[in-house]
């Protein structure tokens, strides 16, 4: 990041990097940010490592639109939570997002493919730091700091 990420998704004097386990995850066919089945969904692929960061896309098509045009900032904030939460699976525990900051840099007109970048900064404890970049056309375009918690297997336990 360019811009430092807040106190909360920095990661404290002695927070390791671990190394990440591959393969990185499956996709889930529901899911919003990488399932096949998922209607309007962004269908990333978890394509694995580039050394310690993970690498993916995703097009910008019309059903991403916020204002006319350009994708909704809530549709790139959600492919940068999915790219964070494949580097989090590879840390080899059960993660999900406890906060996910967003710095939109520049618009991202519908047809773009959006180059996503992830690694992870530190893991302490329960909590693992993680950041990521989107990019268009070798522009940086939009950028996310986070903190993703370790939670029980319980947590994804399927609801009534
Ligand atoms: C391949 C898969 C890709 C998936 C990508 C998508 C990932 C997701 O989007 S996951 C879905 C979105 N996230 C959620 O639904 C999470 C909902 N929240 C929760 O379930 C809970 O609040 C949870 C688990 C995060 C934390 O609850 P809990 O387990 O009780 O822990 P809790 O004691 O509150 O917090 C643990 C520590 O984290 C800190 N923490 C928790 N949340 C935050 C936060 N938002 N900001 C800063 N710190 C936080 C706490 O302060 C605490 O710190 P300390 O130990 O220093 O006191």
């Amino acid at each position: 990041m360019t811009t430092p990420a807040s106190a909360k998704t920095t990661p404290p004097t002695g927070a390791v990097v671990p190394a990440l386990k591959e393969p990185p995850p499956t996709e889930y066919d529901g899911c919003f940010g990488c399932g096949d089945q998922a209607s309007d969904g962004i269908r990333l692929k978890h394509t694995g490592l580039d050394g310690k960061v993970a690498e993916t896309a995703f097009t910008v098509v019309e059903a991403h639109q916020g204002a006319p045009g350009l994708a909704h900032g809530g549709i790139l904030a959600a492919a940068l939570d999915e790219a964070l939460g494949s580097v989090a699976w590879m840390l080899g525990k059960r993660y999900v997002t406890g906060r996910l900051e967003t710095d939109f840099l520049t618009p991202v007109p519908v047809g773009s493919t959006v180059q996503l970048r992830a690694w992870c900064t530190g893991v302490d404890g329960r909590k693992a730091y993680l950041e990521g970049e989107g990019h268009v056309d070798g522009k940086l375009a939009v950028r996310a700091a986070a903190l993703f918690i370790e939670v029980p297997e319980e947590h994804f336990e399927e609801r009534p």
